[in-house]
């Protein structure tokens, strides 16, 4: 099959598989060793902080950057040494580098066009494309008379009117404003399903790799520390690395004091948590507790003395459907917890939380990795 014919062809794959890819710049090393199979049909999501290796892989798949080491394989055959063209992979990137001077409908049909398409199944596909993205009225518009939503619509359609076999997507929503990321999210994941795409997406931010994806895969500096299901990663992280990441914005460094059936429960400046281990060596003196704002709660008067805490309420924001707080213990220990309404600064609240949501980890301060957001 020639290279163009593999492109039109609306087949899937199989599997793509990245074996051992390494790729350094100079001496650092920015890919290290990455094993990785994409199925056809997914839609996987390469999540991580910045720098952390998430676009040299994407454009190491994409052919863009050679691989210092390793393969690439598309059910089993190698093409890791196809330029970009002969990979048959549509890229949509976070600035659309849309052509200024033609058309929406141009724009799209472009790549159709160069690969000398003809006429009227230019214009079918594009037709389809454009009514996918809800662009048919624009079409006739230059991309400098639509929104930032509307031209990224248009660097979608551009791409999946190729009919690509794999669609990579580098932070794609990252230039648009909070409303319309989260629109503009909803409808890529309509069209991955609508089109029966692959889609390998990028990103920084973990609400949209664990709204979009069927697979997270969080890369830590050019290492994959966990790939699983949206629900595996967020309800079981792997490391305080990730727990950071997933929203456990409490990761308090505290000493094991007791073990006990399953259980560790960590101490320290009058702060007692039991929680669930989450690794198999867990040192006395350096462990972590995770727990996430919105499992603790507000303790009744009848409520479990495992798990209690007393803060003091220091800053309690008001966010719609409940109020984000931070609080201080009398060890010192600052608490972000949520809370039914706004409190004066200084108030006193009684919290709890169930020890299957306390997460323990080996670790220290030091080790507890990035903050939500
Ligand atoms: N062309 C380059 N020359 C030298 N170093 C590079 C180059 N491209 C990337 N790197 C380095 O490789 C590492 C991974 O970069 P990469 O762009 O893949 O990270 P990222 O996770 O996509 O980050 P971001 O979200 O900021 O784009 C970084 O340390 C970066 O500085």
């Amino acid at each position: 099959m020639t290279a163009v014919a593999a492109e039109d062809a609306r087949v899937g794959f199989g599997e793509l598989r990245m074996e051992g890819v390494t790729r350094r710049f100079g001496t650092s090393l920015a890919l290290d060793r990455i094993d990785l199979e994409i199925k056809g049909g997914e839609f996987l999501a390469l999540l991580g902080p910045s720098g952390c290796g998430k676009s040299t892989a994407l454009n190491c798949l994409a052919g863009l950057l050679p691989l210092s080491e390793g393969a690439i394989r598309l059910d089993g055959e190698r093409i890791d040494g196809l330029p970009p063209e002969r990979r048959g992979f549509g890229m949509v990137f976070q600035n659309y580098a849309l052509f200024p001077h033609l058309s929406v409908r141009k724009n799209v049909a472009f790549g159709l066009s160069v690969r000398r398409t003809g006429k009227a199944e230019i214009a079918k596909r594009v037709d389809e494309a454009l009514r996918l993205v809800e662009l048919t009225e624009h079409a006739h518009k230059l991309p400098g008379q639509l929104s930032g939503g509307q031209q990224q619509r248009v660097a979608i359609a551009r791409a999946v009117v190729l009919r690509p076999r794999l669609v990579l997507m580098d932070e794609p929503l990252s230039n648009l404003d909070a409303k319309l990321r989260v629109q503009m999210r909803t409808e890529i994941r309509r069209m991955h399903q609508d089109l029966g795409l692959t889609t390998v997406y990028v990103t920084h931010d973990q609400e949209e790799a664990l709204a979009l994806a069927d697979r997270v895969v969080v890369l830590r500096a050019g290492r994959i520390e966990q790939e699983g299901t949206p629900e595996e990663v967020y309800t079981y992280p792997a490391s305080t690395y990730i727990a950071g990441f997933m929203g456990y914005r409490n990761l308090l460094p505290m000493p094991v004091a007791a073990r006990e059936g399953g259980r560790i429960t960590l101490a320290d400046r009058g702060l007692r948590l039991t929680g669930v281990p989450q690794q198999e060596d867990i040192p006395d003196g350096a462990a972590v507790a995770a727990v996430r704002p919105e499992d603790f709660r507000v303790a009744g008067e009848t409520a479990d003395p495992v798990n209690a805490l007393r803060v003091r309420v220091d800053v309690s924001e008001f966010h719609g459907r409940e109020v984000a707080a931070e609080g201080v213990t009398d060890g010192g220990h600052v608490i972000h917890f949520r809370l039914p309404e706004r409190v004066a600064p200084g108030s006193r609240v009684e919290l709890t939380v169930p020890v299957e949501r306390v997460l323990v980890f080996s670790g220290t301060a030091e080790a507890t990795g990035p903050k939500e957001r």
